[in-house]
Protein backbone atom coordinates (compact mmCIF):
# COMPACT_ATOMS: atom_id res chain seq x y z
CA UNK A 1 0.00 0.00 0.00
CA UNK A 2 1.27 3.65 -0.95
CA UNK A 3 1.83 5.62 2.80
CA UNK A 4 -0.32 8.04 2.74
CA UNK A 5 2.74 10.37 3.62
CA UNK A 6 4.20 9.15 0.52
CA UNK A 7 1.21 10.83 -1.51
CA UNK A 8 0.36 13.85 0.13
CA UNK A 9 1.07 17.16 -1.92
CA UNK A 10 1.36 20.90 -0.28
CA UNK A 11 -2.15 21.24 -0.42
CA UNK A 12 -2.99 18.34 1.44
CA UNK A 13 -0.65 19.26 4.19
CA UNK A 14 -2.16 22.58 4.57
CA UNK A 15 -5.27 20.64 5.17
CA UNK A 16 -4.87 19.06 7.90
CA UNK A 17 -5.54 22.05 9.97
CA UNK A 18 -9.30 21.75 9.12
CA UNK A 19 -11.28 19.64 11.42
CA UNK A 20 -12.11 16.05 10.88
CA UNK A 21 -16.35 15.82 9.59
CA UNK A 22 -16.13 12.17 8.90
CA UNK A 23 -13.53 9.58 10.79
CA UNK A 24 -13.87 5.89 10.56
CA UNK A 25 -11.54 4.32 13.28
CA UNK A 26 -10.50 0.82 12.95
CA UNK A 27 -14.02 0.34 11.48
CA UNK A 28 -14.69 -3.81 11.31
CA UNK A 29 -17.86 -5.25 10.23
CA UNK A 30 -17.87 -8.94 10.71
CA UNK A 31 -20.88 -11.38 8.56
CA UNK A 32 -19.84 -14.70 10.73
CA UNK A 33 -16.92 -15.06 9.90
CA UNK A 34 -16.89 -12.80 6.67
CA UNK A 35 -15.58 -9.60 7.17
CA UNK A 36 -17.20 -6.97 4.72
CA UNK A 37 -14.99 -4.31 6.07
CA UNK A 38 -11.77 -4.80 8.52
CA UNK A 39 -9.95 -2.00 10.63
CA UNK A 40 -10.94 0.35 7.62
CA UNK A 41 -9.05 4.20 9.38
CA UNK A 42 -9.34 7.32 7.23
CA UNK A 43 -10.65 10.63 7.76
CA UNK A 44 -12.38 13.26 5.59
CA UNK A 45 -11.68 17.09 6.62
CA UNK A 46 -13.83 20.09 6.32
CA UNK A 47 -14.26 21.10 2.80
CA UNK A 48 -12.82 18.12 1.19
CA UNK A 49 -14.71 15.84 -1.74
CA UNK A 50 -13.28 12.57 -1.33
CA UNK A 51 -14.03 9.50 -3.45
CA UNK A 52 -14.25 6.55 -1.83
CA UNK A 53 -13.25 3.94 -4.55
CA UNK A 54 -13.29 -0.27 -4.80
CA UNK A 55 -14.63 -3.09 -7.32
CA UNK A 56 -17.98 -4.61 -6.85
CA UNK A 57 -18.30 -5.66 -3.18
CA UNK A 58 -15.45 -3.63 -1.61
CA UNK A 59 -16.95 -3.01 1.27
CA UNK A 60 -17.55 0.64 0.29
CA UNK A 61 -21.56 0.59 1.34
CA UNK A 62 -20.78 -1.68 4.26
CA UNK A 63 -18.43 1.00 5.66
CA UNK A 64 -20.60 4.30 4.35
CA UNK A 65 -23.54 2.45 6.31
CA UNK A 66 -21.48 2.49 9.50
CA UNK A 67 -20.07 6.12 8.98
CA UNK A 68 -23.88 7.29 8.63
CA UNK A 69 -24.90 4.86 11.73
CA UNK A 70 -27.27 2.77 9.96
CA UNK A 71 -26.13 -0.30 10.92
CA UNK A 72 -23.70 -1.07 14.23
CA UNK A 73 -19.69 -1.59 13.59
CA UNK A 74 -18.74 -5.42 14.63
CA UNK A 75 -15.43 -3.07 15.95
CA UNK A 76 -14.02 0.32 15.92
CA UNK A 77 -16.07 3.75 15.39
CA UNK A 78 -17.68 6.18 13.31
CA UNK A 79 -17.53 9.74 14.12
CA UNK A 80 -19.67 12.69 12.08
CA UNK A 81 -18.55 16.29 12.90
CA UNK A 82 -16.86 14.46 16.02
CA UNK A 83 -20.23 12.88 17.10
CA UNK A 84 -19.94 9.06 17.75
CA UNK A 85 -22.46 7.60 15.60
CA UNK A 86 -23.70 4.90 17.95
CA UNK A 87 -23.44 6.83 20.91
CA UNK A 88 -24.91 10.07 19.52
CA UNK A 89 -26.19 9.33 16.53
CA UNK A 90 -29.09 12.13 17.04
CA UNK A 91 -26.11 14.94 17.05
CA UNK A 92 -23.93 13.37 14.34
CA UNK A 93 -27.22 13.37 12.02
CA UNK A 94 -27.92 16.95 12.44
CA UNK A 95 -24.43 17.18 10.24
CA UNK A 96 -25.40 14.55 7.93
CA UNK A 97 -26.97 14.00 4.62
CA UNK A 98 -26.87 10.37 3.19
CA UNK A 99 -27.51 9.37 -0.11
CA UNK A 100 -27.76 5.25 0.16
CA UNK A 101 -27.41 3.07 -2.90
CA UNK A 102 -30.82 3.18 -3.55
CA UNK A 103 -32.66 6.21 -2.38
CA UNK A 104 -35.42 6.72 0.20
CA UNK A 105 -37.92 7.48 -2.61
CA UNK A 106 -41.77 7.75 -2.29
CA UNK A 107 -42.66 6.50 -5.96
CA UNK A 108 -46.34 7.18 -5.47
CA UNK A 109 -45.59 10.89 -4.32
CA UNK A 110 -44.36 14.35 -6.38
CA UNK A 111 -40.86 15.36 -5.38
CA UNK A 112 -43.16 18.17 -3.74
CA UNK A 113 -44.98 16.09 -1.75
CA UNK A 114 -41.97 14.19 -0.40
CA UNK A 115 -40.02 17.07 0.84
CA UNK A 116 -43.18 17.92 2.20
CA UNK A 117 -43.58 15.06 3.98
CA UNK A 118 -39.46 14.82 5.30
CA UNK A 119 -39.48 18.42 6.25
CA UNK A 120 -42.63 17.90 8.52
CA UNK A 121 -41.11 14.46 10.03
CA UNK A 122 -37.79 16.62 10.53
CA UNK A 123 -40.05 18.78 12.37
CA UNK A 124 -39.00 22.00 10.31
CA UNK A 125 -41.20 25.53 11.13
CA UNK A 126 -43.91 26.33 8.37
CA UNK A 127 -41.10 29.06 7.00
CA UNK A 128 -38.16 27.55 7.41
CA UNK A 129 -39.84 24.66 5.89
CA UNK A 130 -41.08 26.93 2.61
CA UNK A 131 -37.50 28.55 2.48
CA UNK A 132 -35.92 25.17 2.58
CA UNK A 133 -37.86 23.69 0.20
CA UNK A 134 -37.07 26.23 -2.23
CA UNK A 135 -33.14 25.87 -1.41
CA UNK A 136 -33.22 22.01 -2.39
CA UNK A 137 -35.08 22.53 -5.52
CA UNK A 138 -33.19 25.11 -6.74
CA UNK A 139 -29.94 23.18 -6.16
CA UNK A 140 -30.99 19.95 -7.31
CA UNK A 141 -32.56 21.88 -10.94
CA UNK A 142 -35.87 19.95 -9.93
CA UNK A 143 -38.49 22.99 -10.70
CA UNK A 144 -39.45 21.37 -13.87
CA UNK A 145 -40.59 18.53 -12.30
CA UNK A 146 -41.85 19.06 -8.63
CA UNK A 147 -45.07 18.44 -9.30
CA UNK A 148 -44.76 15.06 -11.64
CA UNK A 149 -45.47 11.94 -9.95
CA UNK A 150 -41.60 10.23 -8.84
CA UNK A 151 -42.28 6.95 -10.73
CA UNK A 152 -42.37 8.68 -14.23
CA UNK A 153 -39.51 10.77 -13.38
CA UNK A 154 -36.13 10.06 -15.48
CA UNK A 155 -33.20 8.06 -13.39
CA UNK A 156 -31.64 11.13 -13.59
CA UNK A 157 -34.31 13.25 -11.60
CA UNK A 158 -34.97 10.47 -9.24
CA UNK A 159 -31.26 10.78 -7.88
CA UNK A 160 -31.62 14.63 -7.48
CA UNK A 161 -35.21 14.15 -6.05
CA UNK A 162 -32.72 11.92 -3.55
CA UNK A 163 -29.97 14.75 -2.99
CA UNK A 164 -32.83 16.64 -2.38
CA UNK A 165 -34.09 14.84 0.32
CA UNK A 166 -30.68 14.36 1.73
CA UNK A 167 -29.97 18.07 2.03
CA UNK A 168 -33.05 19.63 3.47
CA UNK A 169 -31.68 19.92 6.94
CA UNK A 170 -28.85 21.85 5.72
CA UNK A 171 -26.28 19.00 6.45
CA UNK A 172 -22.42 20.41 6.09
CA UNK A 173 -21.54 17.06 5.47
CA UNK A 174 -22.68 14.61 2.47
CA UNK A 175 -22.25 10.37 2.32
CA UNK A 176 -23.52 9.67 -1.11
CA UNK A 177 -23.53 6.02 -2.41
CA UNK A 178 -22.75 5.63 -6.07
CA UNK A 179 -24.78 9.03 -7.07
CA UNK A 180 -24.08 8.41 -10.82
CA UNK A 181 -24.76 4.41 -11.06
CA UNK A 182 -26.62 3.67 -13.66
CA UNK A 183 -27.22 7.19 -15.26
CA UNK A 184 -26.75 7.99 -18.81
CA UNK A 185 -24.25 10.76 -19.18
CA UNK A 186 -26.49 13.18 -19.59
CA UNK A 187 -28.11 12.33 -16.52
CA UNK A 188 -23.95 11.81 -14.96
CA UNK A 189 -23.55 15.46 -16.15
CA UNK A 190 -26.40 16.82 -14.44
CA UNK A 191 -25.90 14.88 -10.89
CA UNK A 192 -22.45 16.14 -11.20
CA UNK A 193 -23.08 19.46 -11.57
CA UNK A 194 -25.03 19.40 -8.94
CA UNK A 195 -22.48 17.77 -6.44
CA UNK A 196 -20.04 20.17 -7.85
CA UNK A 197 -21.89 22.95 -6.30
CA UNK A 198 -22.51 21.22 -3.15
CA UNK A 199 -18.89 20.57 -2.74
CA UNK A 200 -18.03 24.61 -2.38
CA UNK A 201 -19.61 24.45 0.83
CA UNK A 202 -20.08 20.87 2.12
CA UNK A 203 -17.55 18.21 3.10
CA UNK A 204 -18.24 14.98 0.75
CA UNK A 205 -17.52 11.38 0.47
CA UNK A 206 -18.98 9.92 -2.41
CA UNK A 207 -18.55 6.32 -3.24
CA UNK A 208 -18.24 5.03 -7.42
CA UNK A 209 -16.42 2.47 -8.69
CA UNK A 210 -15.98 5.28 -11.91
CA UNK A 211 -12.31 6.20 -12.28
CA UNK A 212 -13.65 9.39 -14.85
CA UNK A 213 -15.88 10.19 -11.61
CA UNK A 214 -13.01 10.58 -9.63
CA UNK A 215 -10.50 12.61 -11.78
CA UNK A 216 -13.45 14.83 -12.51
CA UNK A 217 -14.33 15.62 -9.13
CA UNK A 218 -12.43 14.63 -6.14
CA UNK A 219 -9.08 16.36 -4.43
CA UNK A 220 -8.54 12.57 -2.45
CA UNK A 221 -9.26 9.16 -2.96
CA UNK A 222 -9.60 6.44 -0.47
CA UNK A 223 -9.82 2.59 -1.71
CA UNK A 224 -10.79 -0.06 -0.47
CA UNK A 225 -10.51 -3.75 -1.69
CA UNK A 226 -11.77 -6.94 -0.14
CA UNK A 227 -12.96 -4.88 3.43
CA UNK A 228 -9.27 -3.12 3.59
CA UNK A 229 -8.05 0.26 2.79
CA UNK A 230 -5.50 -0.12 0.34
CA UNK A 231 -5.12 3.57 -0.64
CA UNK A 232 -5.09 6.84 1.25
CA UNK A 233 -3.55 9.97 -0.79
CA UNK A 234 -4.52 12.74 -3.65
CA UNK A 235 -5.51 11.50 -7.36
CA UNK A 236 -2.18 11.91 -8.66
CA UNK A 237 -0.25 9.38 -5.90
CA UNK A 238 -2.66 6.66 -7.02
CA UNK A 239 -0.89 5.82 -10.27
CA UNK A 240 2.26 3.50 -9.42
CA UNK A 241 5.08 2.80 -11.26
CA UNK A 242 3.98 1.54 -14.57
CA UNK A 243 0.56 2.67 -13.88
CA UNK A 244 0.12 5.12 -16.83
CA UNK A 245 -3.83 5.56 -16.54
CA UNK A 246 -6.28 5.61 -13.33
CA UNK A 247 -7.78 2.36 -14.61
CA UNK A 248 -3.98 0.81 -14.53
CA UNK A 249 -3.79 1.96 -10.75
CA UNK A 250 -6.95 0.70 -10.02
CA UNK A 251 -6.00 -3.35 -11.31
CA UNK A 252 -2.43 -2.96 -9.38
CA UNK A 253 -4.27 -1.97 -6.12
CA UNK A 254 -7.17 -4.41 -6.39
CA UNK A 255 -4.82 -6.77 -8.16
CA UNK A 256 -8.06 -6.96 -10.88
CA UNK A 257 -10.24 -8.13 -8.37
CA UNK A 258 -13.50 -9.21 -9.24
CA UNK A 259 -12.90 -8.48 -12.99
N1 LIG B 1 -26.03 -8.17 5.40
C1 LIG B 1 -25.04 -8.86 4.86
N2 LIG B 1 -24.81 -10.16 5.15
C2 LIG B 1 -23.78 -10.84 4.62
N3 LIG B 1 -22.89 -10.31 3.74
C3 LIG B 1 -23.06 -9.03 3.41
C4 LIG B 1 -24.12 -8.24 3.94
N4 LIG B 1 -24.00 -6.98 3.42
C5 LIG B 1 -22.94 -7.00 2.61
N5 LIG B 1 -22.36 -8.23 2.59
C6 LIG B 1 -21.18 -8.65 1.82
O1 LIG B 1 -20.12 -7.78 2.17
C7 LIG B 1 -19.31 -7.51 1.03
C8 LIG B 1 -19.22 -6.01 0.83
O2 LIG B 1 -20.47 -5.54 0.38
P1 LIG B 1 -20.75 -4.00 0.06
O3 LIG B 1 -22.16 -3.87 -0.39
O4 LIG B 1 -20.32 -3.18 1.21
O5 LIG B 1 -19.74 -3.74 -1.16
P2 LIG B 1 -19.63 -2.52 -2.15
O6 LIG B 1 -18.19 -2.16 -2.22
O7 LIG B 1 -20.57 -1.42 -1.75
O8 LIG B 1 -20.07 -3.16 -3.53
P3 LIG B 1 -20.90 -2.56 -4.78
O9 LIG B 1 -19.95 -1.67 -5.52
O10 LIG B 1 -21.25 -3.79 -5.55
O11 LIG B 1 -22.11 -1.83 -4.24
C9 LIG B 1 -19.94 -8.23 -0.15
O12 LIG B 1 -19.27 -9.47 -0.32
C10 LIG B 1 -21.38 -8.46 0.31
O13 LIG B 1 -21.93 -9.61 -0.28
Amino acid sequence: MTSPAESKTDESRAGESRRPMIEAVGLSKFYGPFAAAREVDFSVREGELVAFLGPNGAGKSTTMKMLTGYIAPSEGEARIAGHNMMEDRIEGSKHLGYLPESGPLYYEMTPMGMLNFFADARGLSKTVKKDRIDAVIDICDLSSVVYKPISKLSKGFKQRVGMSQALLHEPDVLIMDEPTAGLDPNQVRGVRKTMRKLSETKTILLSTHILQEVEAMASRVVMINEGRLVYDGDVAGLRQKGDVTLDDAFHTLTKGAHI
